[in-house]
């Protein structure tokens, strides 16, 4: 099974010098003019980038267009990369500089595609990010658990802290979706930002956008949820101006629904990165195992050392070490079950169980969907 940093697509494969099998016509120099940057959106092959040093564009923007060079490779380059480039860095309208070397990546956000040809297959999708922002709503529409866990694992697997949102509390109770995910440790923030009671629920902090702007700020943020659960109304007051569009969105074009390329980076006041998905319906993690998502969990991978050689850490496995635990005391379990109700909410993680899919109401259902 393919693991992190060791597939065809990452770029370092191909760019480290030397590694070619080409026979070279001449030693290149190896970029040392190059200038450093991050790519924040990608658009049919021009790669929007932010330059470390601003004043190098005219604008003073530091928003550059590159082409990938072609000693690249074909090495998939995503949002969050950090890269050099080489050539016209102005960033005038219309120029194009050439994008040279791609650096190695701190943290990888991959999803399997779920249908069509390529059913299995991983695909990177935000290199270097920090955070995995779930936003789901606690009704209107309801909150599909399975939905979050697989974004749990698919943060577990990159490397990124997970922080969960639980938006339109002024609707429905927050607590029963909190305690699920309370036994995981996950970070979490109950927002409300309805029309009515908004400007006075910020007044006094109740909204929550201020303990969102606590966790994120200064980090790369990646935001996901399903559609409707408000998460562009949270991004717009976060970062003023976002202009992400709210509502049922985008009737006439239907953009952003079917496409997973227009990943848009927003900067945050203060300092930060938000990286709103807004295609990305989905996340496949049929590419994770259990060892990848036990990494999320270092309290247990220090347990489960002590399990049989490829033991996954499922329910019923014999003799996995994860058992033993949960029946021995400890400081951190006063015979309340912690323990217990951690393992069991880290093995809610794992395949099979994983795959099992939410309930769809009926209303939603199409045509040949169970
Ligand atoms: N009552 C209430 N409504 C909210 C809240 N947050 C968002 N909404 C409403 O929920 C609807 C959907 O919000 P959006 O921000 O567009 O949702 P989204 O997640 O971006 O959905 P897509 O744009 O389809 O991806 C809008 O009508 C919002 O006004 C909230 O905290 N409480
Ligand atoms: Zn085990």
């Amino acid at each position: 099974m393919a693991r992190r940093d060791t597939g065809t697509d990452d770029p370092r494969v191909r760019v480290r010098p030397g590694k070619g099998s080409r026979p070279r016509t001449k030693q290149r120099p190896a970029h040392s003019d190059a200038h450093h940057g991050t790519v924040t959106r990608i658009d049919r092959g021009h790669y929007r980038i932010r330059l470390e040093n601003a004043a190098l564009t005219e604008d003073g923007s530091g928003d550059i267009t590159a082409m990938k060079a072609r000693e690249l490779g074909r090495g998939k380059v995503v949002v969050g990369d950090r890269v050099a480039v080489v050539g016209d860095v102005s960033g005038r309208k219309d120029t194009l500089a050439r994008m040279v070397r791609v650096e190695e990546r701190r943290t990888l956000l991959r999803r399997s595609a779920e249908d069509g040809d390529a059913a299995g297959t991983e695909k990177p999708v935000v290199a270097n990010a920090d955070l995995l922002v779930i936003v789901t709503s606690v009704t209107n529409p309801e909150p599909r658990p399975r939905m979050i866990d697989r974004y749990l694992v698919a943060a577990y697997d990159a490397g990124m802290e997970p922080l969960l949102v639980l938006t339109k509390s002024d609707l429905a109770d927050a607590a029963p979706l909190l305690s699920l995910y309370e036994p995981l440790g996950v970070r979490s923030v109950v927002t409300r930002l309805d029309e009515s009671s908004r400007a006075e629920a910020s007044r006094a902090g109740g909204d929550g956008v201020e303990a969102v702007r606590e966790v994120i700020g200064g980090r790369t943020s990646v935001f996901v949820g399903h559609s409707g659960v408000g998460k562009s109304t949270l991004i717009n007051a976060l970062v003023p101006g976002a202009d992400r569009v709210t509502g049922h969105v985008n009737e006439v074009t239907g953009r952003g629904r079917h496409t997973s390329t227009n990943l848009q980076t927003l900067e945050l006041p203060g300092g930060g990165w938000v990286i709103d998905t807004p295609g990305v319906r989905s996340f496949g993690v049929a590419h994770v195992s259990s060892a990848d998502v036990l990494r999320g969990f270092p309290d247990l991978a220090e347990v489960a050392e002590d399990c049989p050689r490829g033991c996954t850490h499922e329910a019923g496995v014999i003799d996995c070490a994860l058992d033993a635990w949960c029946g021995a005391a400890g400081p951190d379990d006063d015979g309340r079950g912690l323990r217990r109700a951690r393992v069991d909410s880290f093995r809610r993680l794992l395949a099979p169980s994983l795959e099992a899919e939410d309930p769809v109401p009926a209303a939603h259902r199409r045509q040949g969907e169970r």
